[in-house]
């Protein structure tokens, strides 16, 4: 069997079906493993959620342009935490001091800069990919394929050269690196106002959007997170839900079918467009419960911005079956997100 589901296919939205389909009749396509938060990307597209094998060929522009995108977390014992967040006296501090960490800032859609906590830690968690540079490899990409393969989605291998594989290795070092420029300066943000106190912090950092290069081929993950043995990585759920702490469980034989890959997140259930009608059929109550817990993101007129609003919980899909679709991972940690980042988008 090419393809193998770490999900129950039934749920598998018709239009990523139809998508994974075309992929599945390339000859050149090895076995390719489907998550939970698999969902349509665009028609000639593979969906997001997917990792997939090939050997004497590779598809340099079915990460789309943010190659290197990852999740990292920076994680402090409760024992080293002082005091609870105040998000009523530090949110706008806090959001303005994550808008000038790096120069390219976290990027618009879901990325963001969470302070999450589960009953034995506090983490920072970001989520940010490569920005400009990552665009540069894929117009790069683009001349390549127009040069080797006019049409065509592939390139033969022999096209990555040593001088090709050292640019691309450049691009995902940029984005880890952003990545724990972020939770580094946020950290020193928590010691400075006395919510911590100077400590060892533990980083963990997970790409989920890559090519990897290996001796048997090449592993493409397109929105599905990277395993390393005895790694940490964050699955992300929403900015209302948290995020799961997981890691390979390396003896379990599926880790291998699943291409050393699993789930970056929850999916999204709804389009934008669809995120904003649902939120428009709530009842005011419902409404206010989010205003309540959410009072920092409100805007002027007491309302979210319809990009806050396409972030919430109903956005994404269910998580609840994540771990039992995905038996050869083990739960690590749970958190609930204190405070969240987002729409740097420079
Ligand atoms: N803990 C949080 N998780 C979030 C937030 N916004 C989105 N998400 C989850 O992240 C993945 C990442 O998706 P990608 O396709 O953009 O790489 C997404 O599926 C959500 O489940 C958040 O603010 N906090
Ligand atoms: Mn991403």
């Amino acid at each position: 069997m090419k393809t193998v589901y770490f999900t129950d296919c039934s749920g598998v939205e018709q239009n990523a079906l139809q998508s994974l389909l075309a992929f599945e009749e390339q000859a050149s396509i090895g076995r390719i493993a489907v998550f939970p938060d698999i969902h349509y990307c665009s028609e000639r597209s593979i969906p997001v959620g997917v990792a997939f094998q090939t050997t004497s060929v590779f598809y340099p522009l079915v990460t789309g342009k943010d190659m290197g995108c990852g999740v990292a977390y920076l994680r402090i014992a409760r024992a080293e935490v002082l005091r609870p967040f105040d998000k009523a006296r530090h949110y706008r501090a806090f959001e303005r001091e994550v808008h000038g960490m790096t120069d390219e800032g976290l990027g618009g859609g879901n990325h963001f800069l969470s302070l999450e906590a589960s009953d034995d830690y506090l983490y920072i968690l970001v989520h940010t990919g490569s920005r400009n540079l990552g665009i540069y490899l894929y117009q790069q990409n683009c001349r390549l394929l127009q040069a080797h393969n006019p049409g065509q989605q592939w390139l033969p291998i022999d096209v990555a050269t040593p001088d090709y594989l050292g640019e691309y290795t450049r691009v995902l070092a940029y984005a880890a690196s952003r990545r724990q420029e972020f939770v580094t300066k946020t950290y020193d943000f928590l010691v400075r106002n006395q919510y911590v106190a100077p400590g060892a912090p533990v980083f963990a950092d997970s790409c989920h959007n890559l090519l990897e290069f290996t001796a048997n081929g090449v592993i493409h993950r397109k929105g599905s997170t990277q395993l390393v043995a005895d790694t940490e990585v964050v699955i992300p759920l929403s900015m209302s839900r948290g995020s799961l702490i997981v890691k390979p469980n390396r003896w379990d034989p599926a880790v291998e079918q699943a291409l050393w890959s699993c789930a970056h997140g929850a999916g999204r259930r709804y389009s934008r467009t669809n995120t904003l009608k649902f939120w428009h059929s709530l009842k005011k109550a419902e409404k206010d419960a989010y205003r309540q817990r959410f009072p920092e993101l409100l805007n002027r007129q007491g309302d979210f911005d319809s990009s806050i609003l396409q972030e919430f919980d109903f956005a994404y899909k269910d998580t609840a079956a994540l771990l039992a679709s995905q038996p050869y991972l083990i739960r690590c940690d749970e958190t609930q997100p204190i405070v969240t980042v987002k729409f740097t988008g420079v």
